[in-house]
């Protein structure tokens, strides 16, 4: 059953999208009386839904799910339940960043007012060229670029850098998109090996760069280390790693998919040539967005501009960067992370309170006998990765739902995320959850528990 008053939200906001589209098809002399009669009817769907929101009072009530409107799906998840699935939770927007879409989803929206030089991050209507300046700052970074996703950004340093037959230096945790970007490039990807605690360190880096350097006569082109990988959540030593990278003369790309938007990242204090983050899993921005630091020493490489010249037509493309195709976000994904970028900015002044509640609600998920975390201990990081084959795992074997009981009982409880029919090994994150939300997580895992005959200790 779904809250009615979430679905008469959505109603609200589809109807007034209506009354926005007859206005798009209307001529700039005004309405036809059709199109007013239109508009009339629309509105008047409105003032309906919303009474029924305020007739909603404090309870929400519920009513039968709907889960179209016209021909869209909606979605009511985020406003729904609690929800701890691993990357989503921050790259769930704003209300800023919603907005943003509704004004400009349109297709090309940021080059209303491009002019002269013609590029993305040169565009001063909406401010996309002192968002570029602020990011560079926020990253500490000499530039910033915007790309479609970290794995885009992979990707330009890795074909600016690398030729072909070349080592890269990776972590053994690293994401499968670093492996892609190295193939594409017609080089091979060397994995540093993690330690006991399934950490990557800079003297393992260090031994995997001579290894290389033994093995093909050729130092790596290229190391890319995550700070916080996505299989366990756990912390590398990437500040080692930069001076092991710096020592080689060798750059050094930090992946910051789990960090960039939640907790501060300082490319100059790192000693990262590259800083790469994910918009739509760290800075609540749409997917696929992501972003790009550059330092001074590596931009006349990695954002070379054209020099291409048509033999028939003589035509040139002035100052595109060759690496990001030119322009990269070019609507609606943009201007999402522009409008979530002040809350961005704040929040991750507060990671260490994030911090703190995934700490606070993973020991009481080991209150229950049998649930483990997999992950470093204490977290520093709010995904973790954790083992639940001595606790709820043991319902499941003789449950006639299997794993699914347990998916089933946390979604009764309003909360969702985990994947679903997992009982042994499994991963959550609890970023930007309130400590109310957090009590109430920690509370309901342990009630399931106690249903179902476990240990509480
Ligand atoms: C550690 C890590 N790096 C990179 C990526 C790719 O990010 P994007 O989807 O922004 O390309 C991911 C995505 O899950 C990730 O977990």
């Amino acid at each position: 059953m779904a809250n009615i008053r979430v679905q008469r939200t959505f109603d609200a906001l589809f109807a007034l999208e209506d009354v926005r589209e007859i206005f798009r098809q209307s001529l700039p002399s005004g309405l036809t009386p059709e199109q007013e009669q239109k508009v009339r009817e629309s509105l008047a769907k409105v003032r309906e839904y919303i009474g029924e929101i305020e007739a909603g009072g404090a309870n929400t009530g519920t009513c039968p799910p709907k889960t179209r409107i016209g021909s869209l799906e909606i979605r009511t998840r985020e406003e729904e339940y609690i929800n701890i699935h691993p990357i989503q939770v921050a790259g769930r927007l704003t209300p800023e960043a919603r907005k943003a879409i509704i004004a400009y989803g349109d297709g090309y929206s940021t080059c209303d007012y491009c002019r002269k030089p013609f590029r993305l991050d040169r565009i001063t209507r909406p401010g996309i060229e002192d968002f570029h300046a602020e990011l560079a700052r926020f990253l500490n970074a000499d530039q910033a670029r915007v790309t479609p996703g970290a794995r885009r950004a992979f990707q330009a340093v890795v074909s600016a850098l690398v030729e072909k037959g070349d080592s890269v230096i990776v972590s053994s945790l690293a994401h499968y998109t670093e492996f892609l970007a190295v193939e594409q490039a017609g080089a091979i990807v060397k994995e540093v090996p993690k330690n006991e605690k399934n950490i990557v360190t800079a003297d393992a880096t260090a031994e995997k760069v001579e290894e290389v350097k033994r093995e093909t006569g050729k130092l790596p082109a290229l190391i890319m280390i995550d700070h916080f990988d996505y299989m366990f959540g756990n912390e590398h030593d990437v500040y080692g790693i930069a001076k092991v990278a710096k020592q080689y003369g060798i750059p050094f790309l930090y992946n910051g998919a789990y960090t960039v938007g939640i907790a501060p990242v300082d490319a100059k204090k790192i000693g990262a040539d590259f800083v790469v983050g994910s918009g739509h899993k760290s800075m609540a921005s749409v997917a696929p967005s992501g972003v790009l630091g550059v330092s001074n020493e590596y931009a006349p490489k990695v954002l070379r501009t054209t020099q291409m010249v048509g033999d028939v037509t003589k035509r040139k493309f002035g100052i595109k960067e060759v690496e990001n195709l030119g322009c990269t976000l070019m609507g609606g994904t943009l201007l999402s992370m522009m409008a979530s970028f002040p809350t961005v900015k704040e929040r991750v002044k507060r990671w260490d309170e994030e911090v703190r509640k995934s700490n606070y609600f993973l020991e009481q998920f080991q209150r229950v006998e049998g649930s483990k975390v997999l992950s470093e201990w204490p977290r520093k990081h709010t995904l973790t990765k954790v083992d639940t084959t001595g606790s709820y795992d043991t319902v499941a074997r003789t449950h006639k739902r299997r794993g699914f009981y347990f998916s089933e009982e946390l979604a009764e409880r309003g909360i969702v995320g985990e994947f679903a029919g997992a009982t042994k090994t499994w991963k959550l994150n609890t970023y930007g959850l309130s400590w109310e939300k957090i009590k109430y997580l920690s509370e309901a895992f342990l009630d399931i528990a106690r249903k179902h005959g476990l240990n509480v200790n």
